[in-house]
């Protein structure tokens, strides 16, 4: 398998492409298998959806919410996503076709229910999104099961792309990727900060590194992989135009396909024998001198949450919620946290083993969020 070559680096001069319809499928399944066939067309290895078990990864407070926006598909946050979410049947069926066809099918999992169901579809690598990255007990889980994972490091700081290292080496897990990413839709060039590949590299020795992108066009796509990504993500569409959250972000059939190309042509001309360019080289190599791109390349030294990103953290960041009714005066356990997409947002996510021992001072219930004023 191309992905597990990459990851245990047998194979250093391949780039594994996954389209990922996420949820441009607009909740039809005749609409997701087309997008399938084109993602095959423009010569990916993979197609990626989004599974979510909406209770798993949300509060009720944050399903019940209303969502005004133009790109939404119902009255609520929790109709919106129901819409778009396919069940596990349509998800077997979205698999059958995809062997049918010979492209690796898998999908992020967005909560511990789906991350059991896509182990159960025997999936060949399972993503943990950038809204899961801090989640750490579910890395753990996600650690043992012996599976390779591929995570995103959008809208986190360094010491939690560290803890994730940290938490694959203790399960003695190697087959995993870590892949740069910014959070935030469309990414401004500035923003997408490229030069955190090759410090990935660096901090990171033998783990593959890759590039999840949400960026306009391919030219810094095809940066990420001479700076040194073997692994490319984006967001893929039928349509720029459509409704929905993700479409403006995403390539369309023809941009997919230049992607592939471009990337076809660095396998064929031994550039990707070097596994990583400086950025002066880079702008040589893509013999395009645009303002974009250099922007793009500069100088980063650290990984931090950018402002650009803090709307999809407070939207999609994890936090940490009852998990059943909890009395004052009660000493917190793991059993009686869970980590959720919370409306109001609550301490976030990567605090989870803090919080162990901490003692309430009053009552939360079942997926209330735990603030600081709540803990003595
Ligand atoms: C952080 C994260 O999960 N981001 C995902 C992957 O990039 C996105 O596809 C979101 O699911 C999407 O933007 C949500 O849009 P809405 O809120 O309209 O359903
Ligand atoms: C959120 C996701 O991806 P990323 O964080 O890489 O954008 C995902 O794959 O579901």
């Amino acid at each position: 398998m191309l992905l597990l070559d990459i990851i245990t680096k047998n194979l250093s001069n391949e780039v594994y492409i996954i389209a990922e319809i996420g949820q441009n499928h607009q909740g039809s399944l005749e609409t997701a298998k087309l997008m399938i066939l084109e993602a095959k067309k423009a010569g990916c290895h993979c197609v990626k959806f989004q599974k979510s078990d909406l209770r798993a990864k949300f509060t009720r407070f944050a399903l019940e919410r209303e969502y005004v926006s133009d790109h939404a598909w119902g009255r609520t946050y929790g109709e919106h996503k129901e819409y778009l979410e396919f069940s596990k049947e349509q998800y077997r069926q979205l698999q059958a076709y995809s062997k049918e066809i010979k492209i690796d099918f898998t999908a992020s999992a967005m909560d511990e229910k789906s991350l059991d169901f896509l182990a159960e579809l025997k999936v060949p690598f399972i993503k943990i999104g950038s809204g899961d990255a801090n989640n750490f007990p579910m890395l753990k889980k996600a650690a043992a099961m012996r599976i390779p994972l591929v995570i995103s490091t959008g809208m986190q700081t360094v010491s939690t792309v560290d803890k994730i290292v940290e938490i694959m080496k203790q399960a003695g897990n190697n087959l995993f990727a870590l892949m740069h990413c910014v959070s935030s839709y469309p990414t401004a060039s500035s923003d997408c900060n490229l030069r955190m590949i090759p410090a990935f590299m660096t901090r990171f020795p033998g783990v593959t590194i890759g590039y999840s992108g949400h960026e306009l066009g391919v030219s810094i796509s095809k940066a990420a992989v001479l700076s040194g990504a073997r692994i490319v993500e984006r967001h893929f569409t039928l349509d720029k135009n459509q409704k929905g959250s993700d479409h403006r972000c995403s390539l369309e059939p023809i941009e997919l396909l230049s992607l592939v190309e471009g990337i076809n042509q660095f396998k064929a001309n031994q550039t990707l024998c070097k596994p990583s360019y400086t950025s002066n080289e880079i702008t040589q190599i893509l013999d395009e001198e645009n303002d974009e791109l250099k922007v793009a390349l500069a100088e980063i030294t650290q990984k931090e949450i950018l402002q650009s990103e803090l709307a999809c953290r407070r939207k999609l960041g994890k936090s940490i919620v009852g998990a059943r009714n909890l009395l004052k005066g009660h000493k917190l356990q793991e059993v009686d946290l869970s980590i959720k997409v919370s409306e109001p947002n609550g301490i976030t996510a990567e605090k989870y083993f803090d919080l162990i021992g901490m003692q309430l001072l009053c009552d939360v219930n079942e997926d209330e969020p735990i603030t600081e004023n709540v803990l003595a």
